[in-house]
């Protein structure tokens, strides 16, 4: 009888692993980014997105987070540089967040838990589709953002948190149109990189991580409003959608690479 995986006891991180065997990888995300075991590589280049604000069309609740999609039939917003090999189409960008603003991030900073983390997921067009690419250890990029409550909350974040109210429970979209998301990166492109997997099952070890030094600063309602979310349908009993993070993996042998001293 299938039974979702989530994030509760009985299908949470711990239980991946038996109907996604990739959970227990050698390359798993996230993992612990501690200063003394980071490489500075001074090879590393800048990064850049270019986006096309007409490409954003629909954000959703899926019962596991909140999501924007974007127009991804062609090269129309994309990131390239950095570490990577060539240009990656923009498909979605999303969150995950904590029960409280003391936790809900995914990667952890020398012990730092921030409240929450953005994800803006590219795939390689090199392969004929996104998920023939999830099946590529170079097939997706994502540029991940940590989410820090403060007290001058950055306003672009407003536009995502207002549509919130039209997605309440699993399932409900609306448009969004015309959003391009590099409003809301910080001032600083400084970025940890390193390889893994996507953090929620299958768990495929096909991501390039790019993690941005600078968190942006969001205010305790915009996290609330996050928390405000269900993951349940409207017609089911309510159940808040928080804690939809996964805990830290093993790093193994993996470098995690620095593009700032
Ligand atoms: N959180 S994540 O970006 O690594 N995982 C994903 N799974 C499917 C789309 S994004
Ligand atoms: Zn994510």
């Amino acid at each position: 009888n299938y039974y979702p995986w989530g994030y509760d006891s009985d299908n949470g991180p711990d239980q991946w692993h038996k109907n996604y065997p990739f959970a227990k990888g050698r390359h798993q995300s996230p993992i612990e980014i501690n200063n003394k075991e980071v490489h500075y590589d001074s090879s590393l280049l800048p990064w850049f997105a270019s986006y096309d604000p007409g490409a954003a069309k629909t954000i959703l609740n899926n019962g596991k987070t909140c999501r924007v999609v974007f127009d991804d039939s062609f090269d129309r917003s994309v990131l390239r540089g950095g570490p990577l090999p060539g240009v990656y189409r923009l498909r979605q960008l999303h969150f995950h967040w904590g029960s409280s603003d003391d936790h809900g991030s995914e990667h952890v900073v020398n012990g730092v838990r921030y409240a929450g983390e953005l994800h803006l997921l590219h795939w390689n067009p090199k392969y004929s589709n996104y998920l023939d690419a999830k099946r590529r250890t170079d097939g997706i990029a994502v540029l991940a953002i940590f989410l820090q409550v403060g007290e001058t909350p950055k306003a672009e974040m407003k536009r995502i948190l207002e549509e919130i109210n039209a997605i309440k429970t699993k399932g409900k979209n609306a448009p969004f149109p015309n959003f391009d998301p590099s409003i809301l990166f910080p001032k600083s492109h400084d970025y940890w990189t390193y390889h893994g997997s996507v953090t929620t099952p299958p768990c495929e070890e096909c991501v390039t991580w790019i993690i941005l030094r600078e968190p942006i600063i969001v205010s305790s309602d915009q996290m609330a409003k996050l928390r405000s979310l269900s993951k349940n349908a409207e017609n089911e009993p309510d159940h808040p959608l928080v804690d939809n993070w996964r805990p830290t993996q093993p790093r193994y042998f993996r470098m995690v690479s620095a593009s700032f001293l």
